[in-house]
C-alpha cells in the first residue's frame, strides 16, 4: 500500500494539500478532478519528479524502479519505435524478449512500425507506444495520466482489455487519470476525487456517484 500523508506543495498560486490518501496494492484506481485540481502534480510528487514541501509518501516497500507513468504528451526518444519500446529494459539492464516485444507491438497496433522514427508517430500512436513502454518491464505501480485521451474507441477498449488481462494474470497497482468517466468506469475498483489541490473523497465508483456534487453528477450518476 502506498500511503500519502500530509503532503503539501506550493507552485506559484497553486497549493496542493493532501491530508491522507492511500493506494491499495494490486487495485485499479481512478484519479478524477477538474482541470487544474492537482492530479498531475500529485503524480509528479509520487513518482519523484517533484519534491514536496511537506509530508511523507510511504511506498510500502516499492523501489523507484518498480514505478512508472505515462503522460498526455509522452516524450519520444529521437530514435525508432523499437528503441523507444525497449528503453526501460536497457535502463534496467534486462534483455528484450523477442516474443514479448512482438506481442506489445501487436497489441498496440504498432506491428510493422518498429523502424519508424518514433517522434513522427501520430499522437494516438505515441500514447499507445508510451503505454507499452511503461508496461514492458513489468512495473508494480503505474500511473496512466490521460493516456487514453487521444485514442479512438476501439483502441481504448483494447487497452482496457490489456489492463484486465494483466490484473488477471499478474496484478499490479494502477492509477488512471481521466476526465472521461467512460474510460475508467467499470475498470476501477476505487476512485479518488481531487478538487482545488485537495483530496476530497475516495471510494468505489458507486460510492463516488453518491458523493459527488453537482457538476460531476451528470458524468457519474449510478
Ligand atoms: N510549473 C508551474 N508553474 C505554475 N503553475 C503551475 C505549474 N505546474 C502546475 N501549475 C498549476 O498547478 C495547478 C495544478 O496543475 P495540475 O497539472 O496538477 O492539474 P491537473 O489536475 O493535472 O489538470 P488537468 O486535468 O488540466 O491536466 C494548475 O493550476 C497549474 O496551472
Amino acid at each position: 500500500m502506498v500511503k500519502i500523508i500530509k503532503l503539501e506543495k506550493r507552485i506559484e498560486n497553486f497549493q496542493l494539500d493532501i491530508k491522507r490518501l492511500f493506494l491499495q496494492e494490486k487495485k485499479i484506481h481512478g484519479l478524477i478532478g477538474k482541470n487544474g485540481s492537482g492530479k498531475s502534480t500529485l503524480i509528479k510528487l509520487i513518482t519523484g519528479l517533484m519534491r514536496p514541501d511537506q509530508g511523507t509518501i510511504d511506498y510500502g516497500g516499492l523501489k523507484s524502479t518498480d514505478i512508472t507513468f505515462t503522460t498526455q504528451r509522452p516524450y519520444m526518444l529521437h530514435d525508432t519505435v523499437y528503441q523507444n519500446l525497449i528503453y526501460p529494459l536497457k535502463l534496467r539492464k534486462k534483455m528484450p524478449v523477442k516474443e514479448e516485444i512482438e506481442k506489445w507491438l501487436d497489441q498496440c497496433g504498432l506491428a510493422g512500425k518498429e523502424q519508424q522514427f518514433a517522434p513522427s508517430l501520430s499522437s494516438g500512436e505515441r500514447q499507445k507506444l508510451s503505454f507499452a513502454r511503461a508496461l514492458i518491464f513489468k512495473p508494480k505501480l503505474v500511473f496512466i495520466d490521460e493516456t487514453m485521451a487521444n485514442m479512438d474507441a476501439e483502441s481504448i477498449r483494447s487497452f482496457q482489455t490489456i489492463i484486465m488481462e494483466i490484473q488477471k494474470e499478474n496484478p499490479i497497482t494502477w492509477v488512471i487519470v481521466s476526465h472521461q468517466p467512460a474510460h475508467i468506469d467499470g475498470l476501477c475498483q476505487e476512485v479518488h476525487l481531487m478538487e482545488a489541490g485537495r483530496h476530497l473523497f475516495s471510494g468505489t465508483p458507486k460510492e463516488m456517484g453518491y458523493f459527488i456534487k453537482e457538476g460531476y453528477e451528470t458524468q457519474w450518476s449510478y
